[in-house]
């Protein structure tokens, strides 16, 4: 019943010629819950809607259970969606909607026993008779929801399915949703650009940006092991420190990693992934800080594999249960461009002349919206001196959460422990290298 569906290289051009999906390839297993998820306008719609047979495949394959199905109708499909809007007929009893699929679906059988066994299972069986004006939010979604369950569909689509719901209920209905899918067994595609939504939600995380899939993972390893500083960047709240580094390994000395003023000292013996780290002597990195990889300490209480810094309060972000502390630690921190937009940003005139490769033009000229390098250290430009930070409402390169007893305020000299086995660093097109990838680097390249 419930089924698998694969991607292949699939691609979505629209009328004008830009891809906004790019060599997607996903296999989704049955009763697999997988989370799209990506800021605004990345393609995640576009994808749920070429698997629901609502947008036409330009290129690629989707297969559902291992057959060819870009020319199966979506009635065919046997697929359910639900989206953001609820989309419930106003002028039908909560009854009706639930029925209105089944009645479609198979005209002269009663639909009463699947309505009303649809109905308990959410809890709305007192609602049956209401219209979807005398329901709230909450409620109507509950009955979108019905409606998809009970067709007993082979797949669940969601788009954004709780946005228009306040922070408690959304909370409370994604809980809903969990526990439902899982008991139904269905495999369920779901859209959210809400990253704390889609590691509660999903078996599997896909990261999108400008239409290309960046990274597909367990919630624990797209934290824990981001490919790239985007998926780091997007994926954990507070978002995680990107300061730019540069690689130290004197043949006679000890590895380094400069920040700006001052520097990590990497713990001896190296391990295997700092190592590898030498490949970077003398080029720029970027050194990725989870808020659990910085504690304020003085060095003496340093645990092993914790070197110190130090950071001057410039804000301190009171939270209730926690404090963030934004430290000036005399870095530079590193700035991820597409995090809430929905294209990487144009290379300068300048470099795209630079790369004018037969192959380049070509690509252009296909209109690929293939994203690229998602940070690029060498073209950004240097801050001169006065220059404004890049975002203003930002101030300090660390941010540093720690428990509200202790008092800190702005101009304060503070020492910092950096936990240097919770360290990332990518490298200058913003690729992961610490800890190392699956697959060594070339070390010839
Ligand atoms: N029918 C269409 N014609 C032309 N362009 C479209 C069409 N539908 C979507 N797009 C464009 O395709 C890109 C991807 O849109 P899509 O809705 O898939 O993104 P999304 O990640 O789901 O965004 P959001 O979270 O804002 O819904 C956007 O740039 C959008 O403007």
């Amino acid at each position: 019943m419930t089924r698998s569906i694969s991607l292949h290289d699939v691609s979505k051009t629209y009328t004008r010629g830009t891809r906004v999906v790019d060599r997607l390839t996903l296999d989704i297993a049955p009763g697999e819950f997988l989370v799209l998820l990506g800021p605004s306008g990345c393609g995640k719609s576009t994808v749920l809607r070429m698997i629901a047979g609502l947008e036409e495949i330009t290129e690629g394959e989707l297969r559902l259970d291992g057959e060819y199905a870009n020319d199966l109708g979506p009635a065919e499909r046997r697929m359910a969606m639900v989206f953001q809007n609820f989309a419930l007929y106003p002028n039908m009893t909560t009854r009706a909607n639930i029925g209105f699929p089944l009645r479609i679906e198979a005209p002269g059988a009663d639909p009463r026993p699947r309505v009303d066994a649809t109905a308990r299972m959410l809890g709305i069986e007192d609602l049956l008779d209401r219209y979807p004006a005398q329901l709230s939010g909450g409620e109507r979604q509950r009955v979108a929801m019905g409606r998809a369950i009970s067709r007993h569909p082979s797949a669940f689509l969601m788009d954004e399915p709780l946005s228009n719901l306040d922070a408690k209920l959304r909370n409370h209905l994604r809980a809903e949703i969990a526990s439902l899918t899982r008991e139904l067994g269905v495999t369920t595609v779901y859209v959210t650009h809400d990253q704390a939504e889609a590691m509660s939600l999903g078996d599997r995380v896909a990261v999108m940006r400008g239409g290309v899939l960046q990274q597909v993972d367990s919630p624990r390893s797209v934290y824990a092991l981001p490919r790239n500083v985007f998926v780091a960047a997007f994926i954990g709240t507070p978002r995680i420190n990107l300061l730019r580094g540069l690689v130290r390994a004197p043949l006679d000395g000890a590895m380094t990693i400069s920040l700006g003023k001052q520097y990590l000292r990497l713990p001896e013996p190296l391990s295997l992934d700092h190592q590898l780290l030498r490949v970077q002597q003398g080029r720029e990195v970027i050194v990725g800080l989870r808020s659990e990889a910085v504690r304020i300490a003085h060095p003496g209480s340093a645990r092993p594999g914790e070197m110190p810094i130090t950071g001057l309060v410039e804000h301190v972000e009171f939270q209730g249960h926690e404090v963030l502390v934004h430290f000036n630690t005399g870095s530079r921190p590193a700035h991820v461009p597409d995090l809430e937009a929905a294209r990487p940003t144009a290379r300068p005139a300048a470099r795209r002349r630079r790369d004018g490769t037969v192959l380049n033009r070509l690509r252009e000229r296909a209109g690929s919206l293939r994203a690229g390098p998602v940070v690029v250290l060498d073209d950004a430009p240097e801050p001169g001196p006065g220059a404004t930070p890049p975002d203003p409402r930002l101030p300090g390169d660390l941010v540093v959460r720690t428990t509200p007893d202790i008092d800190l305020r702005r101009g304060m000299q503070v020492p910092l422990l950096v936990d240097i086995s919770h360290l990332f660093v990518f490298d200058q097109h913003g690729e992961r290298i610490c800890p190392s990838p699956d697959h060594l680097p070339d070390l010839d390249e």
